[in-house]
């Protein structure tokens, strides 16, 4: 090293050198997706420049990477055939800290000098080729510029200070050795970057689709038990993404999904899109055909995968999608993102948080479309789906909510199947000034339920919430269409002609009635004559206004005791069975008879609703007695 030049880092690089060596940062294996980007990016460049002067490329176009290991020597290598650099270019860019992201980590490093949470931001920022020195205790770096007569040789030991000379180098492009500290090699306690397996590997995970060849030799073994050499690229090179949308047949995206993503079956819809704008970006999500069975559960990896310039960057970025839409699958590539981007710093990308809108409102127009287009594949998706579009209007506001409110169906007592709101509204009739709903269990128990007798009677279209969800997404909306929703269970309907009116009450059923709210005075609110009732006797509904009783029930499975639904006792005053009671009131007054009634009449009621009697006993033994006189 007779010519060898001396030169000390800048400060800066030292400390920053400091940090890799002490190795604060915990994923040290990113250490080859930095180095490949790197010559991913000089083979760009040379790619570019010799659009105008092809003689740089020296008659070398076969641009490649290539890996090798020494297992003996503790060595990995990386080379490629990209643009080099020049004596001067190796000081610039290697010696110093150039690039803007680096400068800025340094900034912060100066901040919290003595900050023990420096290992909190150094994730943040990008270290190229820095990061050699989290595996390696000396790196050399062999370049030659295209055209250039002379190569130049670059090492250091990360200690403060580096020597740089020019040398001879055959072949256009960089080579950097790395001598590995023991840590990294077999019987480390690191990952070991001699081993080509897992060199391989690294390579699929970071940089599958970076579009140049990365080669390595191998030697497996002939028939003969001899050693063969074999050169196998590692990546797959050519990312879906990129390419034209025209171009990817339906096949390719199915097998690429299953195979990214680990599916079993096709996607149901797949968003390809390339945008070019105040943002630059590529996006493939898919839609899957079958929901996760973990999708509710708190370990459930939800998020896109992002990529830059076909680098691998992170999995599962929960940042992009709201949470409704934490079954979308797929991956989002910007040149924007930076390599080292990490979980803390999404936070306040305003890249990310642009994009993420537009993926949003890229997913909610193909579902609106599907809706429109394939009423069929909309419903499979809502079978899968659709309790997560629902939690969505619980979590949305002002438009996004209005474009989610158009993809709720809901099955209903005038269709076949689902409907949506849409569809609803344009069915009611002129006087009709109402959504009417109904929740429970199924078609069979709402059909029946005495609620519901008026509607029908009237041809009044009824929306079934059988989901718990339903009602709390309702109250969410109050509205549709300015439209009020009602429930048929609760307050009053207002349903009757003037002339179905009844007449005034006399002033022995108001005797009537009041004995009988007395009676079940800890059970309900209110008890009177019924307006919707036609053939059954009795039913309950909730006020008008605040909790109901179905979400009461919901509410106290979830342990949340928010109150107490109100309660109305709703007679039927056409039936025989009101005769009867008035009956027994004039005879008897306030009997134990009416009183023993009036309980049975609440636990029928209730029953029906799909409350259990408090004490089922004691109804039974009162059915047994009435049954017995
Ligand atoms: N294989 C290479 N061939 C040619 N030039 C290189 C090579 N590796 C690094 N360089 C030069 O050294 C510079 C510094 O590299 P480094 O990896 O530290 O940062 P970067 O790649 O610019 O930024 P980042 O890693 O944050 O994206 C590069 O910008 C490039 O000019």
């Amino acid at each position: 090293m007779a010519n060898a030049e001396q030169r000390e880092f800048k400060t800066e690089t030292q400390k920053m050198l400091d940090l890799m060596i002490n190795s604060i940062y915990t994923n040290q294996e990113i250490f080859l997706r930095e180095l490949i980007a790197n010559a991913s990016d000089a083979i760009d460049k040379i790619q570019f420049e010799s659009l105008t002067n092809v003689d740089l490329l020296e008659g070398d176009s076969d641009f490649e990477i290539c890996l090798d290991v020494d297992a003996d020597e503790g060595e990995f290598t990386i080379s490629d055939n990209g643009i080099g650099m020049t004596y001067d270019e190796v000081i610039e860019n290697i010696g110093t800290i150039a690039q803007s992201g680096s400068q800025e980590f340094l900034q912060k490093l100066q901040e919290h000098q003595n900050d023990e949470d420096a290992v909190d931001f150094i994730g943040q920022f990008g270290v190229g080729f820095y990061s050699s020195f989290m595996v390696a205790d000396k790196v050399t770096l062999i370049t030659r510029a295209p055209q250039a007569d002379k190569g130049v040789k670059w090492v250091s030991e990360g200690d403060g200070t580096y020597s740089i000379e020019k040398v001879d180098k055959e072949e256009r492009g960089t080579t950097i050795k790395l001598d590995l500290r023991d840590d990294f090699t077999a019987g480390g306690d690191e990952i070991d970057v001699t081993d080509r397996q897992t060199i391989q590997r690294l390579v699929k995970r970071y940089s599958n689709y970076v579009e140049y060849p990365i080669k390595m030799k191998f030697y497996p073994e002939n028939e003969e038990g001899e050693t063969e050499e074999e050169v196998r690229t590692l990546n797959t090179m050519k990312p879906l993404w990129e390419r034209n949308k025209q171009d990817v047949s339906e096949e390719e995206y199915s097998e690429f999904y299953q195979e990214v993503f680990q599916e079993w079956s096709d996607p149901l819809e797949v968003i390809h899109k390339k945008v070019e704008g105040l943002v630059k970006y590529t996006t493939l999500l898919f839609i899957p055909e079958q929901a996760p069975s973990d999708i509710y559960s708190e370990d459930f990896e939800q998020g896109l995968r992002l990529y830059s310039k076909n680098n691998f960057v992170m999995d599962n970025c929960q940042k992009l999608l709201p949470d409704y839409l934490r079954f979308v699958r797929g991956l989002v590539d910007s040149p924007d993102f930076s390599l080292n981007l990490s979980r803390e710093t999404l936070q306040d990308n305003k890249q990310l948080k642009i994009i993420g809108k537009n993926l949003e409102k890229a997913v909610l127009k193909r579902l609106k479309k599907m809706l429109e287009d394939d009423w069929e594949q909309y419903l499979k998706f809502w079978s899968e789906f659709g309790q997560l579009i629902k939690s969505g209007v619980n979590m949305t506001y002002g438009d996004k909510r209005d474009k989610l409110v158009d993809l709720l169906v809901f099955p209903s007592s005038h269709s076949d199947e689902f409907t949506t709101l849409e569809e609803y509204v344009e069915r009611m009739n002129e006087e009709q000034d109402k959504i009417y709903y109904v929740t429970g269990e199924n078609e069979a128990t709402v059909e029946k339920l005495p609620q519901m007798e008026l509607l029908q009677e009237k041809g009044l279209e009824v929306l079934y919430f059988f989901d718990e969800i339903d009602e709390f997404v309702i109250n969410n909306l109050a509205e549709y269409d300015e439209i009020e929703f009602k429930s048929v269970l609760s307050g009053d309907l207002d349903l009757l002609d003037e002339d179905e009116e009844d007449d005034e009450e006399d002033d022995e059923t108001e005797e009537l009635l009041a004995a009988i709210e007395e009676n079940l005075e800890s059970k309900v609110d209110e008890v009177r004559l019924s307006k919707r009732l036609k053939s059954s006797a009795v039913c309950l509904v909730s006020a008008e206004a605040g909790l109901s009783m179905s979400m009461e029930k919901v509410l106290e499975q979830m342990n949340q005791n928010v109150g107490r639904a109100q309660r109305i006792l709703e007679i039927n005053p056409k039936h025989q069975l009101f005769s009867k009671l008035k009956t027994i009131y004039e005879q008897q007054g306030n009997s134990q008879q009416l009183s023993k009634y009036s309980d049975l009449l609440y636990s029928l009621a209730g029953l029906v609703e799909g409350f259990t009697p408090e004490d089922p006993v004691e109804f039974s033994n009162k059915i047994t007695e009435l049954m017995a006189e």
